[in-house]
């Protein structure tokens, strides 16, 4: 018996500034689990996102297909797509550092709705002590619950979260990836991640790009016994925690991420 995906990208194709970023994209994800999202720096991962959740800029040109529990996305405002259950935790986290942890998370709750301030408190104990410290002055691991004790104020029928352990300490590498773990258990979650450790933890599917096009496609925890392969498609060996762009230790140094310095 075929399972209807969550998600499904067909032939999607994003140009910015002249440059054809994604060319063709297509993939499904399934209605349940992760589905990781995987490729070396600048391939699309972002753009494949942020063109899902309708964020790409006003001069990028989107083409292709995009659904939703089979309702089409595409043209329709990030904001209604966010209240039809699209829950999106960007790269960059996006807190409001000048509000408190309490008013980020009021500013997140849906019209209409009752906001789940009990699952969210049960899963980050840490945001309900903390409700009155400014985000600014959380640490990168707090912020990132906070980002995603956001979306998580709501009900999703998908997670789109980016690159969410990035910069982040061993430990809290750690809680973020179970954290996420327990939330997969409810809500289907397509994540770009770079740290293999957490990808062998949480993926169960996985679709690699590369320039812009689908290298590869299928079983996750398959691709991350497949050395040689992970090692062609992500230049870096499935043994090694990070894929070479993550930041950390043990990442070559040679190779930075967007934004930081080379
Ligand atoms: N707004 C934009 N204007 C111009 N170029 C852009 C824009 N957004 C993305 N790009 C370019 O598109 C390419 C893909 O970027 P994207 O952020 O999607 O890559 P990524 O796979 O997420 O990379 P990383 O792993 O480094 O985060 C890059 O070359 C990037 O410079």
């Amino acid at each position: 018996m075929s399972v209807e995906p969550v998600l499904a990208v067909e032939d999607l194709s994003v140009r910015i500034a002249g440059l054809h970023i994604l060319q063709g994209v297509s993939f499904t994800v399934a209605p349940t689990g992760v589905t990781v999202l995987l490729g070396r720096n600048g391939v699309g991962k972002t753009t494949t996102l942020r063109a899902i959740v309708g964020l790409t800029p006003r001069n990028g040109d989107v083409r292709g297909t995009i659904r939703m529990d089979a309702q089409s996305l595409l043209a329709r405002p990030t904001h209604r797509l966010v209240r039809g259950g699209l829950g999106y935790v960007p790269e960059d986290r996006c807190v409001f550092a000048g509000l408190t942890v309490a008013e980020n998370l009021r500013l997140a709750e849906r019209r209409g709705t009752t906001p789940a301030y009990d699952k969210v408190f049960a899963l980050f104990p840490e945001l309900d002590r903390r409700g009155r410290q400014r985000a600014g002055s959380l640490s990168g691991g707090q912020q990132q619950m906070l980002a995603i004790g956001r979306v998580l104020l709501n009900d999703n029928r998908l997670l789109l979260v980016d690159e969410p352990t990035k910069g982040l300490a061993p430990k809290v590498v750690t809680e973020v990836a179970e954290v996420l773990e327990r939330v997969a258990g409810s809500v289907p979650v397509l994540l770009v991640e770079q740290n293999l450790a957490v990808v062998r933890r949480l993926a169960k599917d996985a679709v690699v790009l590369s320039a812009g096009k689908v290298a590869w496609t299928g079983n996750a925890q398959e691709l991350l016994l497949e050395t040689a392969l992970t090692k062609s498609l992500l230049g870096v060996g499935s043994g090694e925690e990070h894929a070479p762009s993550a930041r950390s230790e043990v990442a070559s140094p040679a190779v930075a991420r967007k934004g930081e310095p080379r």
